[in-house]
């Protein structure tokens, strides 16, 4: 098989479980069945990456077949056309490699091996065109609320850094040596704290990942447990933990962790990852509605599922998978699970509330409706003081966005409010 045609493969078989299962790669990759088990860790990593360059330019990609195109293909041949595009778009001088690369792949699946000529054909029309993309545009269902909340033009700079990618993220167990940790991973220490990596770094091979001296999360991901602010000793419930990048934040700070969430797997994760650290906290798999009893907590911090609509840079299929009726029922549970928190914090206790989205009703609204249905919780604005003006909230907590810090190389989107509960 020639180079690179055994990634070529494997990004075709992500596209097309995205596409016609309205799976997320996550899902796909973390299943028994994983497609791409039998690859090489750099084919791997090379078809995840064709594979995300495809979806975040799917809809341009399909303007141009389309125009190019006699007839509609399946999906199948859809999908490879997809993917050479998109190459074709990111390497121009390699197009002739590029094309026939894609007509072999064609050649090799009964899906599409009769529209191998097909392919050639709108292929070659395809890389005489202009493949010039501009950012492509989130669905209304999500464009219409972000347009209405922050404007145009910010919703274009998110649609923007949402096509860039995302860099990867570290953090270090010991918050005082990330000076020297960047140095020596030949990262950038970010104000933040965060250490940012330079792009293609793979990740379990670098030094201190074995020894468990850090571990991947977005700066945005890591700001909550810093805004919550735990101290040695202190009792804290982190609600919806796994796979525990702010359990292990907490533990390192010296705090007496309970680690909770419904899914038994993803805490096998996080039992890996306090396990590779040598970090600690009690585990406990259950429903974060029906566990505690009152005034048990010093702190929570409560990281909520949520639409994820604040982590497209990384996962680019979002927008078109996610059901948009879902909304109602997750943003309830949000609710239902601040009122429990309330509920098991002592009182003077502190909660910091997240969740990894970009709409206001898993964020600004939600910290406003917690305000109304609880009067002995205030707003704790102290504790999400000190970040960069532009990150405040409207109402109060923290708005970060994917195009915030677009210099270094953007972060993901999160809201973050913290409350204190009356004494
Ligand atoms: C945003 S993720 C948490 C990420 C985690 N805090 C971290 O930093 O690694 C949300 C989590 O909520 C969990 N979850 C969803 N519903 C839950 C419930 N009713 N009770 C407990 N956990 C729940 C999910 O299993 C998922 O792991």
């Amino acid at each position: 098989m020639a180079e690179g045609q055994a990634a070529r493969r494997g990004a075709v078989v992500l596209l097309q479980e995205v596409t016609a299962k309205g799976r997320t790669i996550a899902e796909i990759l973390s299943d028994a069945e994983n497609p791409l088990k039998e690859l090489s860790p750099q084919d791997r990593a090379r078809a995840q990456r064709l594979a995300l360059d495809t979806l975040r330019r799917i809809d341009s990609c399909d303007e141009v077949i389309a125009r190019q195109a006699e007839r509609r293909p399946g999906l199948f041949v859809l999908n490879i056309l997809r993917l050479a595009t998109t190459e074709l778009s990111l390497r121009p001088k390699d197009a002739h490699g590029i094309v026939s690369e894609a007509v072999n792949l064609a050649r090799g699946d009964d899906r599409s091996a009769q529209a191998a000529g097909f392919v050639n054909a709108v292929l070659r029309k395809v890389a005489s065109s202009n493949l010039r993309f501009e950012p492509q545009r989130l669905p209304s269902w999500l464009r219409q609320p972000l347009v209405q909340r922050f404007g145009k033009a910010a919703v274009r700079a998110m649609e923007e850094a949402h096509m860039a990618g995302a860099p990867i993220d570290i953090t270090p167990k010991d918050p005082a040596r990330a000076a020297e940790l960047a140095e020596r991973l030949e990262g950038d220490l970010l104000s933040t704290g965060s250490i940012r990596l330079s792009a293609g770094a793979q990740v379990s091979a670098l030094p201190g990942f074995a020894e468990g001296e850090w571990w991947v999360q977005d700066t945005a991901a890591a700001l909550p447990a810093k805004i919550l602010d735990v101290q040695p000793g202190e009792k804290v419930l982190d609600m919806c933990a796994a796979p525990g990048g702010k359990t292990m934040q907490m533990a390192a700070a010296g705090a007496d962790v309970t680690a909770l969430d419904m899914s038994a797997k993803r805490m096998e994760r996080l039992a890996e990852n306090l396990a590779r650290t040598g970090l600690s906290a009690q585990q406990v798999v259950a429903d974060a509605l029906a566990y505690g009893v009152p005034n048990q907590f010093d702190a929570v911090l409560l990281d909520a599922p949520c639409s994820a609509t604040g982590t497209i840079r990384r996962h680019p299929e979002l927008p078109f998978i996610k059901d948009p009726a879902d909304l109602k029922a997750q943003s309830r549970l949000q609710a239902q699970m601040i009122d429990q928190a309330v509920y098991v914090l002592k009182p003077g206790g502190r909660l910091v509330f997240c969740t990894c989205s970009l709409l206001p009703e898993e964020g600004e609204e939600q910290m406003a409706s917690a305000l109304s249905r609880h009067k002995n919780l205030q707003r704790d604005q102290k504790a999400v003081a000190g970040w960069p003006g532009a990150w405040d909230a409207k109402g109060g907590g923290l708005r970060l966005r994917p195009d915030h810090m677009a210099q270094e190389g953007g972060m993901d989107g999160f809201f973050i409010a913290a409350f204190r509960k009356d004494g």
